[in-house]
This record gives C-alpha cells, structure tokens and sequence, in this order.
C-alpha cells in the first residue's frame, strides 16, 4: 500500500480480491496562483506577503474510491482538477489535505514525457520507467522485445527522447505501462495524441487489462469512450466532485454543466418554438440514442406570433459537435408550409426520419424556420448519439452533405 499524507509514507503490499485499491478521502491541493519564479528577494518578499490570498484549490475536499476491477473514468471540465488528481493518485503531487492510500503495482501515462529522461534514449528510459514501478532488471529484459513491438519504434528506441514527436513519446510510454503488469494502470488523456490506428491498440489492451479485472482510472473528456469503456465515472468540476456514478448519468451531468444538453431555441417576432423533440414512434418516448437504420418521430410545436406573409420553410439538420456546418439534412431539405396554414396560434409538425446517416458519437439536431430566406426562429438538441453499423441511406429521407455538393444517395452502404 502507498500512502500518500502530508509527508508521505511507502508500504507496499499484494493487493488481495475485491478490495478498495484506490482510496482517497478529503483530499484537497492548492496551487499558487502565479506560476512565475521569484527573480530577486524583493519579489520574493512580497510574494509571501501575497502569497494567501494568491493560491487557488485546484482539488477540494474530494472522496474517491475506486476498488479491483473497476474501470473509472474522469471527467468535467478544463481546469476542473482532473490532471492534478491523477498525479496526487500516483504519488507525483502530494495533497495539502487529506489522505490517498494505493494498494499494488500502479503504472500511471501522464502528461507527455513524464517520468522520461530527454537525454536518455529509449532503450534506456525503458528500464528506467521499469525500474521506477520497480520492476526487476531480469524481468525487464524478458519484456524489452514485447515492449518495442508494442511501441511500433523500430531501431528509434535507441535514439534519445528529446527527438520523439509527441506520439512516439506516448507510444513508449504506454508499451512500458501495459507490460509491467501494473495492478492498477492510471491514464491521463495522453491517448488522444496517438494516431487512430495506435488509439486502437491502446484500447483493445485497456480492453484486455479489464478482462483480467485489472484496475483502471482514465481522463477522458470523450463521451463515447467513457460510456464504452467504464463501469462508472466521476465528473470534477473546479476541483470538486460533483458527480459520482453510472457513466451515461454523469455524462449527462457534464453536458449540462457545459451547457450542451437539453433544448436550446432561438425565438424570433413572428415565431417561438414551444417544444422540440425526438421520439419513438411505436412508445413516444424521447429518444437521445439512436441506433443506426431505426426510425425515429421528429415534433414541434410552433406559437405563430405574426401570421407570415408568404410560405415558411422548416429545416432539420444534423450538426457534429464544433462544426457549424451541417453533416447531413432530413429532406426535402425544407418542408415548405403555405402561409395560409400558419395563422396566429400554436401549431404541431413531425417529421419521420427513416434512417440516420452512420456518424457514432455526439450530434446535435437543428431545426430551423425561414420566411423568405430569413431566419425566424431555431431549436437545437444537443448530446444525441447515434450507433449502430452500417447504413443506407433513403433516396428522399436523408441525404449527406459531402462538401459543396449534396450527394444525393442511392441505397448503398457508406461504410
Ligand atoms: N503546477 C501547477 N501550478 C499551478 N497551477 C496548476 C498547476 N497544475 C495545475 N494547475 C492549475 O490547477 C487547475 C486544475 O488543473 P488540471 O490540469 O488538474 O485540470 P484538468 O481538469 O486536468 O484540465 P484539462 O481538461 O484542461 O486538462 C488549473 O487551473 C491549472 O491551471
């Protein structure tokens, strides 16, 4: 068991089934907040002098538990603390308050390079690496191939660390992690650098370290991969925990302290939308997952402020996250409504969408009511994910755009 206090003290022992291994209780960390160093005693002095009112709890009084075989992930939002935690965990930062007990062998990926040498190459680093989780020269010669392999380095393992790019870095790093049989393998968001083909294999082995009920704590701001991968996940919001459990609950969470949840609407002078959803068609439950090939009922409900002058367009679109442009549009691009049956008052549109294009992850639904070209008022749904495998698209039900153009698709599979 490691335990890390004020002072911190070193004990290790054989972690036995079921157990807590991770137990971290009241821990909080304070930084100073300004990170330049002192250049003369004057500065200094009136730094101290400064010095209370300047520091900043990037963890407060925060409980975590984590026991064998569970796979946590971390959560929220920059800056909320979940870096510093990791490195409190792996003994790297030692806490103002609070207690951490560690029970077996942790392998921890920080930040970039951490725990390598510049100068060293490599080969070096890698039993250097070895032997800071303490693992035997012997043993480390046994692994050396496997972890090259895994590295995919080739004959770079012999050149010194300062000339890897970020990847290779990341690449050395957790070869070493995954081969020394860590008990508990702590992951900072360092797997988003590798290209896709290596994110993969780090996956497949995290996959792996969960078969053999191995413990996992990772940083991940990928809401996919945390509903994939963990059994529960905990979301830190300026250094605090704020929520603690299943991962799609806490992804929730998360969306809604970003603000990215929910129904967000744009209300014009001759149109507010009331309600915008999407549904079930057989139950009329709201659905925020849609499986790929399924159908689903789009709703909304229009208060018609000012009858318009001509007919209004009505546009549903799909957004991936960040990206203004839509990906993909439900068509008729517009669903185009006479004038004359949008008198003042409060009317219900739906829309059935018979397949969704094949884009996993996050997206959001626009809709969108132009009159005369001018946009009137707007909904977006965010947070909705679709899964699912392949799919065809329907001449007339949905079509892509791919650039420019808009591909008008024929039933044909897009993956
Ligand atoms: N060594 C340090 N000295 C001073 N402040 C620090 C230090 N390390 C982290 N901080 C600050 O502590 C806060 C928490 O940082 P941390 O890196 O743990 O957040 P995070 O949740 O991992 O953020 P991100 O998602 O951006 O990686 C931030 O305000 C950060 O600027």
């Amino acid at each position: 068991m490691t335990t890390t206090q004020g002072s911190g003290a070193v004990s290790p022992t054989a972690p036995m089934e079921g157990e807590i291994l991770i137990d971290a209780r009241g821990v909080s960390k304070r930084f100073a907040s300004y990170h330049r160093r002192a250049t003369s005693l004057k500065e200094r002095m009136v730094r101290r002098e400064q010095s209370e009112g300047d520091v900043f709890w990037a963890l407060r009084d925060v409980d975590l538990q984590v026991r064998r075989g569970e796979t946590v992930g971390l959560t929220g939002p920059n800056g909320s603390g979940k870096s510093t935690l990791l490195k409190v965990l792996s003994g790297i930062l030692r806490p103002n308050d609070g207690t951490v007990e560690v029970r077996g062998r942790v392998a921890s990926l920080l930040e970039l390079g951490a725990g390598f040498d510049g100068e060293l190459t490599g080969r070096e680093n890698v039993y250097l690496n070895s032997a800071l989780l303490g693992v035997p020269r012997e043993e480390t010669d046994r692994l050396f191939e496997a972890i090259v392999d895994f590295s995919e380095l080739g004959p770079f393992i012999d050149y010194p660390v300062k000339h890897y790019s970020s990847g290779m870095y990341v690449r050395l790093g957790f070869a070493v992690a995954v081969h020394v049989d860590p008990d508990i393998l702590i992951v900072d968001e360092v797997l988003a650098v590798g290209d896709a083909a290596f994110q993969r294999k780090c996956l497949a082995r995290i996959e792996d370290f969960q078969r053999q009920g191995k413990t996992i704590l990772f940083v991940s701001h990928a809401a996919g991969q945390i509903e994939s991968l963990c059994t529960r996940a905990v979301l830190l919001d300026h250094g605090r925990v704020l929520f603690d459990g299943p991962p799609r609950q806490t992804i929730k969470r998360l969306n809604k302290l970003l603000g990215v949840d929910g129904v967000a609407t744009i209300d014009g002078e001759l149109a507010r939308i009331i309600d915008f959803a999407v549904v079930d068609p057989s139950t009329g439950a709201p659905l925020e997952e849609f499986v790929v090939g399924a159908r689903a009922t789009v709703s909304c409900q229009v208060e018609v402020l000012r009858q318009p002058s001509a007919k209004a367009k009505f546009s549903l679109h799909v957004n991936a996250p960040g990206q203004p442009d839509a990906v993909a549009h439900v068509t008729p691009r517009f669903h185009t409504v006479p004038a004359a049956e949008l008198p003042v008052g409060t009317h219900a549109l739906s829309w059935q969408i018979e397949e969704w294009p094949d884009m996993p992850g996050d997206f959001s639904l626009g809709l969108g009511i132009f009159v005369d070209d001018t946009l009137m008022a707007a909904a977006r749904i965010d947070g909705l994910r679709i899964s699912g495998g392949s799919v065809r698209c329907i001449p007339g039900e949905v079509r892509l755009d791919d650039g420019e153009a808009v591909r008008e698709t024929a039933p044909e599979n897009l993956t």
